[in-house]
């Protein structure tokens, strides 16, 4: 028989990516997605924008659940310009082209609700691409993977091919800085590993 579920979070989050993320630590999350405007603020610096968007996810489900609550975001910025999703074939070729051959940043953030009030921190990854050519990108586009990701690649798909070197925390690229969340969870209250991390 399958354990019931006990979640001990709520995830303001439609990501998939996040949830598993979240499950692989053990830490199984309420789903409740929030619909929030993403655009930039005018000079809004790439970090403070996504600890922003983060903190108003967060908030956006907290009202909804008496759990603690965790929104994140994720940017590709390259030369301080934040990529956002492709909205077309054209638009995640552009990316794509763009980032090919080059180092770029990934920042992501995560915000936590809970009893210490609202904790958030920003997490920055570098990522350097191999030379894409144009038929790779037309391919890559054609499988469908970029339409739903920051920057338009997926590391942990089958971009990770492009994929010549990472600094950073990985699963911050996929979604979710684990070990940054973590420290968040706990601080919070949240039990991990039956507390081994408090
Ligand atoms: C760069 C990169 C991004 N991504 C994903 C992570 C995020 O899900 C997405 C960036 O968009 P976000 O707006 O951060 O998140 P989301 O729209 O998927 O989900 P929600 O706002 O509801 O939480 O791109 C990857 O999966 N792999 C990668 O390599």
């Amino acid at each position: 028989m399958t354990p019931a579920r006990q979640p001990l979070v709520c995830l303001a989050s439609a990501s998939p990516r996040r949830r598993d993320l979240l499950l692989s630590i053990g830490v199984d999350a309420d789903i409740r997605p929030c619909d929030i405007d993403e655009t930039p603020k005018p000079n809004e610096s790439p970090g403070d924008y996504v600890v922003r968007l983060a903190v108003e996810k967060a908030l956006a489900a907290d009202a909804l659940t008496p759990l603690p609550t965790l929104g994140s975001d994720t940017a590709v910025v390259l030369d301080g310009h934040i990529l956002g999703k492709p909205r077309d074939q054209a638009h995640g070729a552009e990316m794509l082209a763009a980032l090919s051959g080059r180092r770029h940043e990934v920042l992501t953030a995560v915000a936590l609700t809970g009893p210490a009030g609202v904790l958030a921190c920003c997490v920055t990854t570098q990522v350097r691409l191999g030379e894409i050519n144009d038929e790779q990108i037309a391919a890559y586009w054609q499988t469908g993977e970029p339409l739903d990701k920051a920057g338009g690649y997926a590391i942990q798909g089958l971009a990770s091919v492009f994929v010549a070197s990472i600094e950073g925390s990985y699963s911050a690229v996929v979604g979710l800085p684990l070990y940054e969340t973590a420290a968040l969870l706990s601080q919070q209250g949240v039990p991990i590993w039956n507390n081994v991390l408090s």
